[in-house]
């Protein structure tokens, strides 16, 4: 499944554009003057160890928190002054906060699909379809709280996704389930990109990185290295991605929390 060879990616299309962006909490930097660009139908790996920053950086480019300093652009909305509009064209699934455990499953599809504005018809048609696609008929009327971790990772996914957003925010989607699971996440993830939506995810297991088209490593808020997998891992000399993971986060002297 390496580098999967099948997303199409549309070069000189940026999903996202990120130029000096700055967040400081008084005297303390969290995210120190990063740049990068994400191209449409790309996967875009933040990796950092605990306390680099990719969370704060997250929630600036989903317009959730204002930058300090720099620029931001997110499905071609300012991250600053078009917050609102960037909300409406991006998805996001975090592992803290995303179904509603006393829901059943239908209830949070058509919960979220409302938030995001589509309409009674189009949830009701794209709902059936998409328990189809999960294999989750039979788990329609089931709270989501009844539900394997790895069941509710895939419904959060889907429904990110189910107002087709130029770009999903992914952080820590996968955290807590096993590597078959995972990979069975990441089929959707690349089912996603085939449909051209742009994915940025922030993952702590290595084989997760390297299912991704670019990574960006950040250490004590700064953008390290960026890269194919293939690139980093002949640049740093390594095996493998922890390799060069690990090569990178030895720098880092911010403690995790
Ligand atoms: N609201 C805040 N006020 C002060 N400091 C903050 C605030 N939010 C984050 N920080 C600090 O900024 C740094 C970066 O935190 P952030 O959560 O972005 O890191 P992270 O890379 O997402 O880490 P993790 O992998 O543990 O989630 C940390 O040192 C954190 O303590």
């Amino acid at each position: 499944m390496e580098n999967m060879q099948n997303t199409t990616i549309v070069q000189d299309q940026k999903v996202i554009e990120v130029d000096n962006l700055v967040k400081r909490f008084g005297h303390f930097t969290a995210v120190d003057h990063i740049s990068f660009d994400v191209q449409k139908g790309e996967i875009f790996g933040f990796l950092g160890a605990n306390g680099a920053g990719k969370t704060t950086a997250m929630r600036m480019l989903c317009g959730l928190s204002k930058p300090t300093s720099g620029k931001g652009k997110v499905a071609g909305f300012d991250i600053e002054h078009q917050s609102e509009q960037v909300k409406k064209n991006i998805g996001y699934m975090s592992q803290k906060f995303s179904l509603y455990n006393d829901l059943k499953v239908w209830e949070n599809i058509r919960l979220f699909a409302g938030i995001y504005g589509m309409k009674d018809d189009e949830i009701k048609g794209k709902t059936e379809l998409l328990l189809q696609q999960l294999h989750f008929e039979k788990e329609r009327n089931l709270l989501v709280k009844s539900l394997p971790l790895g069941f509710k990772q895939k419904l959060a996914f889907s429904v990110a996704i189910f107002h087709t957003p130029e770009v999903v925010f992914l952080d820590e989607p996968t955290g807590g389930v096993d590597p078959a699971t995972r990979r069975q996440f990441w089929e959707l993830i690349y089912e996603a990109t085939a449909k051209g939506i742009t994915v940025f995810v922030t993952t702590h297991y290595m084989d997760e990185a390297e299912y991704c088209n670019r990574v960006s490593i950040m250490v004590d808020g700064r953008i390290e290295a960026l890269d194919s997998p293939r690139n980093l891992k002949a640049q740093y000399n390594a095996q493998n991605m922890d390799e060069v993971f690990q090569q990178l986060a030895r720098k880092a002297t911010r403690k995790s929390d």
